[in-house]
């Protein structure tokens, strides 16, 4: 079973993540983990703490000479602030005298709506934010692209391939129909400033950000995943938290301001009839089982069903708003504004690394689930061996590929 931790404070010294049940035999560096983590960093509206703070990036177990072990794999993001943070942060208790004055230790008394702080507060006995704050910031993602990282060179092993994309930020959005990037574009999408993969759009999306930053306003907006080269088959209908539609759902919903996810067309089909809501079984040119549409995102039944996979996760605005936003002091009951110090004025593109990140996380281990394999030569073994053994039911007798038993594998899947 593929299982994974993440710990740490946003001004902490380290995040650190642990990554429990990936097989020996994967390819990681370093600079895959440093490379993936640049990336959440990029993005048109992220604030000031994006320029000044770096990620130092250490495999602390589990790989050896590049290549994982079969062991928990402990993964260290290392803050370069530290320093500036370290009385204020610090594990053993500091000298009263030490801390007075600090601005940074400043009691943050005045919460903000939308984010963890008051309930936190209420909830685990603290007299301000910081130590809520602290846990509840985005700055943990970080952890999870780093773990996310892993289980991507996993599945890339497999042939299985992720890619995350800005499709909509406040109110502008790629259209409907807009082509959906494949692994191959990663670098095109790096060099767009909202990773979006429409040009005209991203430009669009450039001009809301701006808007919004003068106007004291945050944004929120919406990612997508796909999901590329996954076998039929994983998840399952036999019980819901076997679905794969709802694992991936739940590991979305665990990114910091994530507040709706959609599995394919997701809330679009609602608003469609039957005939033009599902993905239509036929044969294609050889004469195999295809499907004439991808509207349900590749997930049928709680299961893979051997086309992309398609998420996308919608972000609430950033809840530290410039034009900060009412609320009372805990310490005074007065009526006041909420503390803002700085804030990323839209952090979608971000946002869609991190998912890429949870949905890696998620198919590696239902991958896990149901191929196993202690080395990824192993695990890829027990899925040839599979899809070798898949019956293509309904397959054309007349096609190459099937002599048309439903329980005859298509001979390109035969050994
Ligand atoms: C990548 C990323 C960056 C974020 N940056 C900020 C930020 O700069 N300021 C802020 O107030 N919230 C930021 N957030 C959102 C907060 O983490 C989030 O609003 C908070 O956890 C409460 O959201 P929730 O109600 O979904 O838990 C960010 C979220 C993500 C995923
Ligand atoms: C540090 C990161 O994101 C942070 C997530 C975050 C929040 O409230 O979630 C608030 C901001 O931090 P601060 O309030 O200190 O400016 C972001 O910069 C990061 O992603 O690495």
């Amino acid at each position: 079973m593929l299982r994974w931790l993440t710990s740490g404070e946003s001004h902490g010294k380290s995040l650190v993540g642990i990554l429990e049940g990936l097989p020996a035999g994967v390819e990681l560096t370093t600079s895959d983990v440093q490379e993936r983590l640049a990336r959440r960093r990029l993005g048109y509206g992220r604030g000031a703490r994006m320029k000044f703070e770096q990620d130092q990036v250490q495999l602390l177990a589990g790989v050896r000479h590049g290549v994982t072990l079969g062991g928990p794999l402990a993964i260290e993001v290392g803050n370069t602030e530290w320093p500036k943070w370290e009385k204020v942060m610090s594990a053993d208790p500091v000298d009263s005298a030490e801390l007075e004055g600090l601005a940074r230790n400043a009691p943050l008394t005045r919460p903000r709506p939308g984010h963890a702080d008051y309930t936190g507060m209420q909830k685990y006995g603290f007299t301000e934010a910081r130590p809520v704050l602290e846990r509840a910031s985005a700055r943990e993602t970080a952890t999870r692209v780093a773990l996310g990282t892993a289980a991507q060179q996993f599945l890339a092993a497999l042939g299985i391939t992720t890619v995350s994309h800005t499709t909509a930020v406040g109110t502008v959005s790629v259209h409907e129909g807009a082509a959906v990037p494949r692994a191959q574009d990663v670098q095109a999408l790096d060099a767009d400033p909202l990773r979006c993969f429409d040009a005209a759009t991203s430009q669009a999306m450039v001009a809301e950000v701006d808007a919004a930053h003068k106007a004291g306003e945050t944004l929120g907006g919406v990612v997508e995943v796909v999901v590329d080269g996954v076998p039929p088959g994983l998840g399952s209908y036999v019980h819901w938290d076997r679905r794969l539609d709802a694992r991936l759902a739940g590991a979305l919903m665990g990114i910091q301001a994530i507040k709706g996810v959609e599995v394919g067309d997701g809330f679009r089909t609602a608003a469609r009839r039957g005939s033009e809501a599902h993905d239509e079984i036929e044969h294609g040119p050889d004469g195999s089982i295809i499907r004439a549409t991808n509207r349900a995102g590749g997930i049928e039944g709680g299961m893979s069903i051997g086309d992309a996979i398609r998420v996308r996760a919608a972000m609430k605005p950033i809840a530290t708003v410039p034009r900060a936003l009412r609320t009372v002091d805990t310490a005074t009951g007065e009526a006041t504004t909420a503390h803002h110090q700085r804030s990323d004025v839209c952090a979608v593109p971000a946002a869609g690394v991190v998912a890429e990140a949870m949905v890696a996380l998620v198919i590696a281990q239902a991958v896990l689930e149901k191929f196993g394999g202690d080395s990824v030569a192993e695990t890829r073994r027990n899925i040839e061996s599979y899809l070798a053994n898949l019956p293509e039911l309904g397959g054309n007798p007349d096609a190459a590929g099937t002599d048309g038993d439903p329980l005859q594998a298509p001979a390109a899947m035969q050994d």
